[in-house]
Order: structure tokens, then C-alpha cells, then sequence
């Protein structure tokens, strides 16, 4: 793993988050992208080599929401920058990690992605992305 990507945090509104984060960065948000796959908007911060991910539920089925409903507003999910995120999946599932996803999937900021469950990282969401190249 390369590299931090992106921080996910978890909001329930982008229309109030946005402006929020964009005073307390500093700088706007460069991009705003829906993942109907994953039932949520997304909106990204650059800082510095990685980024602020804001994610706002888009349906009730949204594991958003349920995080949401659970544990409230707050970090979501930490996100590794791969080279090659197959070789990467088969490592971890060699290491003996629990993937959320059998092959990549498509997520947001051209990426391919995957996650490892949180119970397998002392409750910490790990997210893996590759670039689309
Ligand atoms: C748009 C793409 C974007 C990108 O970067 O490209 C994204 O980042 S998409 C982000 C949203 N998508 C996902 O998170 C997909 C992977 N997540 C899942 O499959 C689920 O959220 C899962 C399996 C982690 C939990 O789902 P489940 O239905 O099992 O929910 P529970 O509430 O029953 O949780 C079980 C257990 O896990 C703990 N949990 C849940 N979410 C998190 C989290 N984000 N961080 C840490 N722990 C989490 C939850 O507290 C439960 O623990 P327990 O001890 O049993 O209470
Ligand atoms: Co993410």
C-alpha cells in the first residue's frame, strides 16, 4: 500500500458539510460524484498526497445510512492507494483478511475499490483503490 488516498467521513448532509469543510480546509471541494452502486454522493478535498471523501447517504439501503443510524456523524473508512489492487486482494486474502467484495469495484474518483471487514482491523473500515488507468 502506497499511500494514504482518503479519509471517508460520513455526513448526513453535503449541503451543510461542504461549505463547512471547505472554510475549515481552506480550499474547495474539486469534485462532487454519485456512486449509485453504493447509494451515496460523494464530495473531495485535496490535501496535500490525499483527500477528504465526504459521503452522504443516497437511499435507504446506503451503508451510509446505516453507519448514519448506528454511530452518527464521523470517520467512515480509510482508504490505501494500491498499484495493482488484484495482487493486493490475493495477498490479503492469503494473510487471512476478510474482503467485503470477491473482485474490484467501481467507486468514485475513477478508482476500482474494495474493503476489508473491520473486524479484521481492530474495527477500522479499510477501503483499498487502484486507479483506473
Ligand atoms: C462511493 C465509493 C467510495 C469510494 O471511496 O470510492 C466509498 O468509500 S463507498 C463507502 C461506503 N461503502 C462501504 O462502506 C462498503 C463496505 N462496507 C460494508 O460492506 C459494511 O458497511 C460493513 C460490512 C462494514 C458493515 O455492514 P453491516 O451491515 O454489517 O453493518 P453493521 O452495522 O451490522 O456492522 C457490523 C459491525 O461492523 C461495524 N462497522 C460498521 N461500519 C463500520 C465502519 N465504517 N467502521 C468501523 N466499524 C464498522 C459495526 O459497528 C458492527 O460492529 P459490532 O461490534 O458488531 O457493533
Ligand atoms: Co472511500
Amino acid at each position: 500500500m502506497r499511500k494514504v488516498e482518503h479519509i471517508g467521513i460520513a455526513v448526513y448532509s453535503l449541503e451543510k458539510a461542504v461549505p463547512l469543510y471547505s472554510r475549515l480546509l481552506n480550499t474547495p471541494c474539486y469534485k462532487q460524484e454519485a456512486v449509485d452502486s453504493e447509494q451515496v454522493q460523494t464530495a473531495f478535498f485535496q490535501q496535500g498526497d490525499t483527500k477528504i471523501e465526504l459521503l452522504e447517504a443516497t437511499g435507504e439501503a446506503s451503508t451510509i445510512r446505516r453507519f448514519l443510524d448506528k454511530k452518527g456523524e464521523g470517520i467512515h473508512h480509510i482508504a490505501f492507494d494500491v498499484e495493482d489492487i488484484y495482487a493486493e486482494m490475493e495477498r490479503l486474502r492469503s494473510e487471512g483478511f476478510t474482503l467485503l467484495n470477491e473482485t474490484p469495484k467501481p467507486g468514485a474518483d475513477n478508482k476500482l475499490i474494495c474493503f476489508v471487514h473491520p473486524k479484521d482491523s481492530h474495527g477500522v473500515l479499510i477501503e483499498l483503490c487502484q486507479e483506473i488507468r
